[in-house]
């Protein structure tokens, strides 16, 4: 097939995590000109776990066929006999009695005895489930163009071209600037370019009353502790409890455990958000837990703190003077309660590409963004308020309290919301074509 025309223009992506990976992948596969600048000296992703479910897995595909190959050169093959998101269990024992049945709320928690399955949440057939950042991200990289990406340039402002152009001047740190038809700000929950597009008080990510400490176990080692070797074969389990639950997942085809555990707090004071902590705290936190959640914490050999901040509410994800387009976490940052903020990244992507696809002139971008705008917002906005009452309902915060049917149908649901998109995204791209066709 030959090429499309050129287009008369030429954008610049801030930002190289997940969202700016996929977007200069999507923009390559579409012809579409752009620079992507990173503050940092070289891509790169923190050392921990990520999951994609697999319609997010089936979008990467539409952003370009050779996406999805590179998540599945970092995943380990599903078996679809028996999908399972996450194995439930209750790990906290603070109800627990001498026989370790913990008395809980609901019909089901009768019977349960902590550290036990008591319900799936079963996942969509299909590839997916949890890689290493790094590998992802490593694999993301090879599909971009080695003329795209610029390193160690850290934006500082985006302000309008004076000579009526409408073309946008970014401003780096380093002293220089680039001009630019407009910028798709990919800059993550800190971001600068939505700072710039709505101000500096309406920008600022919320703590969202939740933390969490983040940590890798070598499989071989986490197989040997107590009751986590049986389950080896079985993938995600869930513990939950009150005010804190536990994730652990395989990662890096099955050789690494990765854990996330999260526990509760009424507000934030402290300006970093990643903070060294003792053990002894991190142990105290988890304290009146079962035995295999505490012989997995135990095992953690990374004791920060990370302070979970989202942006719950948003206005806009675009302007028009200067022209910018937010992305991602810049444009949505989340709480990682339902696993998605990445997996908006995919469909972000997917639908941007094609709609800039669409658009040939530099005069027709602020259409583009703002139907963008109209399809994408509704959804993302829904996922980060979703998303932090998930981590409420798994720390039986919510209005099911400990009741765990009740906690099952609302997970259940909620992530059927998240899952079950494939027809949803054609939709919204159908819809967002035909308001781009509007004269
Ligand atoms: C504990 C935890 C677990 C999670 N688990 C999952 C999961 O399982 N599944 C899932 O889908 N999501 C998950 N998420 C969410 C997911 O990590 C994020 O939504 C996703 O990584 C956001 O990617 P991004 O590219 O938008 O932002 P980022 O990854 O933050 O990337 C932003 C990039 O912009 C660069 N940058 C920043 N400022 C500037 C500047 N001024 N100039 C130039 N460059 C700049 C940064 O250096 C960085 O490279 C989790 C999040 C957390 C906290």
């Amino acid at each position: 097939m030959s090429a499309p025309p050129p287009k008369s223009y030429n954008l610049a992506i801030i930002g190289g995590g997940i969202a700016g990976c996929l977007l200069s992948i999507g923009l390559t596969a579409r012809h579409i000109p752009h620079t992507l600048y990173e503050s940092a000296s070289q891509f790169g992703e923190i050392g921990a776990g990520v999951g994609f479910d697999a319609h997010k897995v089936r979008t990467m595909a539409l952003i370009a066929p050779e996406v999805r190959d590179a998540f599945l050169r970092c995943s380990e093959p599903p078996s679809d006999e028996n999908p399972v998101w996450f194995t439930v269990r209750v790990g906290d024992m603070r109800r627990a009695g001498s026989d370790g049945v913990v008395s809980i709320g609901g019909e089901l928690g009768r019977k349960v005895l902590a550290g036990e399955p008591v319900f799936n949440v079963p996942s969509r057939p299909g590839p997916r489930g949890g890689v290493h950042r790094a590998h992802l991200l490593d694999e993301l990289v090879k599909l971009i163009p080695a003329h795209v990406p610029k390193f160690q340039k850290k934006v500082v402002d985006v302000t309008e071209a004076n000579d009526r152009s409408g073309d946008v001047v970014v401003s780096f740190a380093d002293g220089s600037s680039a001009r630019h038809a407009a910028v798709l700000g990919c800059d993550g929950i800190k971001s600068r370019t939505r700072e710039i597009v709505l101000g500096k008080e309406e920008a600022k990510p919320v703590f969202s009353g939740k933390y969490a400490y983040r940590g890798l176990i070598p499989m071989v080692k986490a197989v040997q502790l107590e009751g986590v070797g049986k389950e080896s074969k079985v993938g995600s389990q869930m513990y939950m409890g009150y005010h804190g639950h536990v994730l652990t997942f395989p990662i890096a085809k099955s050789s690494i455990f990765n854990v996330v555990a999260f526990s509760s707090k009424e507000s934030w004071t402290n300006a970093e958000w990643v903070v060294a902590n003792s053990r002894e705290d991190m142990l105290a936190d988890f304290d009146t837990w079962c035995p295999t959640v505490k012989a997995i914490i135990s095992e953690m050999q990374t004791l920060d703190i990370w302070a979970l901040f989202h942006h719950p509410v948003t206005r806009t994800f675009y302007q028009s003077t200067p022209k910018i387009c937010l992305v991602g976490d810049a444009a949505h940052a989340t709480t990682p309660h339902h696993g998605s903020g990445a997996g908006m990244c995919v469909e972000d992507s997917y639908i941007l590409s094609e709609l800039l696809a669409e658009t040939d002139s530099a005069g027709d971008l602020e259409k583009a963004f703002r139907t963008y705008d109209e399809v994408r917002r509704p959804r993302t906005s829904e996922l980060v308020r979703t998303s932090q009452e998930g981590g409420m309902l798994y720390d039986f915060e919510g209005p099911e309290g400990d009741d765990l049917e009740a906690i099952a149908h609302s997970m259940k649901e909620r992530m059927g919301w998240i899952w079950d998109y494939d027809e949803g995204l054609a939709e919204d791209l159908e819809r967002a074509r035909s308001i781009l066709r509007q004269v």
